[in-house]
């Protein structure tokens, strides 16, 4: 149950929402538009949209929230939304297991813990970006995991790709201790998140939500909150897999256009301009056709995605053929050692030196 609020219309959020996001993080205003604290913009600024539920800006007071803001994982995703949180004037703690890569956030102002378990025993709220479900559980519920930092009034924010099972295994241990849990995987890749436009899919406890989103809007450009625990892991898991048969899709688009003599480059430019018209085409497709793919998107997650999609699908006997060959493909990429590159590396599990 959402609304959406453009925020060229910031003016039609509650002054409770406004004075909320502002003291959470003191620049925060800026990510509206520049402006000094607790001023509304009176021009539009930008045309992106924002859903709010109906309730969030009834949030509690501004001394009830949360000031810290923990961070554990700082992969291609994490660091992005770390250094936009850091950037709105948060009070950030970082860890990653690869420490090296908490280095260019500590210099912009995060403090450092050496174990997810002290990060969340010294923050308020933590978001945790990690690469899988097994990560995930790690990282939450393994040996200095942060379940043990975890109690009454803090908060713990799953932001990574994972299945429901995984994710109400870790809400349950989150909760053991008084905590609140909140699983937040995030639409959009590397480009959304450093320009702070991800789209959070949002389930669990609605109260840490509404703690949350003034985060949360810092971060992305709209959120969605879906109930129960599971319901925002299966929601990003359909939103992927249907990504990953489209990706494939094209793939073999590009290719037969080639093979046939006509020019790849103007089949990318006729999709554009079409109903069946992505971004992702018009970014992707000119690197394809040179054989480059810049990771945003690594393919190992896009075929755990299907997997995980695929395990969805199979739990509730919905067929999904497309995807289910989608994901043959992606994993003839993987055993070519393309895991590492973008997902759009797919395209080379189609080409002659790759097929079986
Ligand atoms: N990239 C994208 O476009 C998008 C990704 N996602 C999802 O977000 C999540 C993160 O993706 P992304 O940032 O791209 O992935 P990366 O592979 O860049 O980062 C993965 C992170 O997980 C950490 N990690 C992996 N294994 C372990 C482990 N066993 N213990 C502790 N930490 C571990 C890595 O630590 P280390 O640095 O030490 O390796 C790193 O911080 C994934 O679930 C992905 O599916 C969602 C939307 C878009
Ligand atoms: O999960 C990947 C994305 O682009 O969204």
């Amino acid at each position: 149950m959402s609304f959406l609020v453009k925020t060229t219309d910031c003016h039609h959020l509650s002054s409770t929402a406004m004075a909320m996001c502002s003291s959470f993080c003191p620049h925060l205003p800026n990510h509206f538009g520049g402006r000094p604290a607790y001023s509304f913009p009176t021009k539009p600024l930008s045309f992106s949209f924002k859903a709010f539920t109906s309730q969030a800006s009834n949030a509690s007071s501004k001394d009830e929230l949360p000031t810290r803001v923990g961070f554990l994982g700082l992969g291609i995703m994490g660091s992005p939304m770390a250094q936009n949180l850091i950037k709105s004037g948060c009070d950030v703690t970082v860890w990653n297991r690869t420490k090296s890569k908490c280095d260019p956030l500590i210099s912009l102002g995060a403090k450092y813990k050496p174990s997810p378990e002290e990060v969340a025993a010294s923050c308020d709220v933590t978001f945790a970006m990690l690469a899988d479900p097994e990560s995930a559980v790690d990282v939450a519920l393994g040996k200095h995991g942060a379940v043990n930092g975890m109690s009454s009034g803090k908060g713990y924010v799953d932001v990574s790709t994972v299945d429901g099972a995984t994710s109400k295994l870790i809400s349950g241990h989150i909760k053991s201790t008084g905590a609140s849990f909140l699983e937040a995987p995030v639409s959009g890749s590397k480009k959304p998140a450093e320009d702070g436009q991800l789209i959070f899919l949002t389930a669990g406890d609605k109260s840490l939500y509404e703690i949350a989103a003034p985060l949360l809007d810092v971060m992305g450009k709209s959120r969605f909150y879906l109930g129960d625990v599971g319901n925002g892991a299966a929601m990003k898991l359909v939103v992927n897999m249907i990504m990953g048969s489209m990706m494939a899709s094209f793939s073999e688009g590009l290719l037969l256009t080639e093979k046939i003599g006509l020019d790849p480059k103007v089949l990318v430019e006729v999709v554009s301009q079409g109903a069946i018209s992505a971004p992702m085409y018009s970014v992707k497709g000119p690197s394809m056709i040179q054989s480059l793919y810049p990771t945003a998107f690594p393919l190992k997650h896009q075929q755990k995605d299907l997997r995980l999609a695929l395990g969805l699908a199979e739990s509730v006997s919905q067929s999904t053929p497309i995807a289910a060959t989608a994901n043959e493909l992606y994993k003839v990429a993987k055993s070519h050692g393309l895991s590492d590159e973008d997902f759009s590396a797919v395209i080379e599990a189609l080409k002659p030196k790759l097929q079986q």
